[in-house]
């Protein structure tokens, strides 16, 4: 699979979502950052929001759901037209049953790991999902710095991505940048969501079309990529 640029719009100007959901459109998805002040501390937006930027832009949505009981939530984001949907495992109460029911509807479904948790203990579950993310920050802000140490468990997924022969999607979320992104691709991911190195630019289109570059140069030399 070619690799993906997703956006994050947790930096862009939220009184101006629409505009700058439109300055990204060459992007592959605009990840949309969903915090709820108790899993995470911090609030940002909710189903609404998401109905309305669904409207605005031809984008396809990848809602990360930084939220308490996803079980509950999470298909709303389907009906409000998100085309991927991601749950923490850590919130997440029958995590299989939640990600058939994503699928169910009609979106993609995700899993997402805090840098804390390890993929191993879901290793069984990989099959029911279209995509795992493993955050390379401690979800909540956006800006923070890229955790180097999260490396080796993206190495790991992918090595459990091709022990299982599966056709899942590795993204990466947090401090993904032009100086990091090559070390991700290299490592196993392929979906890379930046905030601040897209919104923080002062040509957003072009900040992912040099990310889709870099990150595709690596991945093109990476051991993991030759036989995918
Ligand atoms: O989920 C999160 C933060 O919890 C991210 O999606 C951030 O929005 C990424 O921002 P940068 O680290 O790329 O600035
Ligand atoms: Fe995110």
């Amino acid at each position: 699979m070619a690799v993906q640029i997703n956006p994050s719009i947790l930096s862009a100007d939220f009184a101006r979502l629409a505009d700058e959901a439109k300055a990204v459109e060459g992007a592959d998805w605009l990840h949309v950052d969903v915090m709820d002040n108790h899993f995470v501390p911090n609030l940002t937006l909710g189903v609404p929001v998401v109905e309305s930027l669904a409207r605005a832009t031809r984008t396809p949505l990848d809602c990360h759901l930084m939220i308490e009981d996803p079980d509950r939530w999470a298909p709303q984001y389907v009906e409000a037209g998100a085309g991927s949907v991601t749950f923490h495992a850590e919130a997440a109460h029958a995590p299989v049953r939640l990600a058939r029911e994503i699928r169910a509807k009609g979106a993609r479904a995700s899993m997402a790991l805090k840098p804390g948790s390890p993929i191993e203990p879901y290793e069984d579950l990989l099959p029911e999902l279209d995509m795992v993310l493993i955050m390379t920050v401690e979800p909540g802000f956006g800006g923070q710095s890229f955790l180097d140490i999260m490396l080796p468990k993206i190495r790991r997924t992918r090595e459990l991505i091709a022990k299982h022969d599966l056709d899942l999607w590795l993204q990466v979320d947090g401090g993904v940048s032009a100086a990091t992104i090559e070390r991700c691709a290299e490592a196993g991911a392929d979906v890379f969501v930046a905030g601040s190195a897209v919104y923080g630019a002062s040509d957003p289109s072009e900040a992912v079309r040099a990310l889709r570059d870099e990150a595709a140069t690596a991945t093109s030399r990476a051991a993991w990529a030759c036989d995918h």
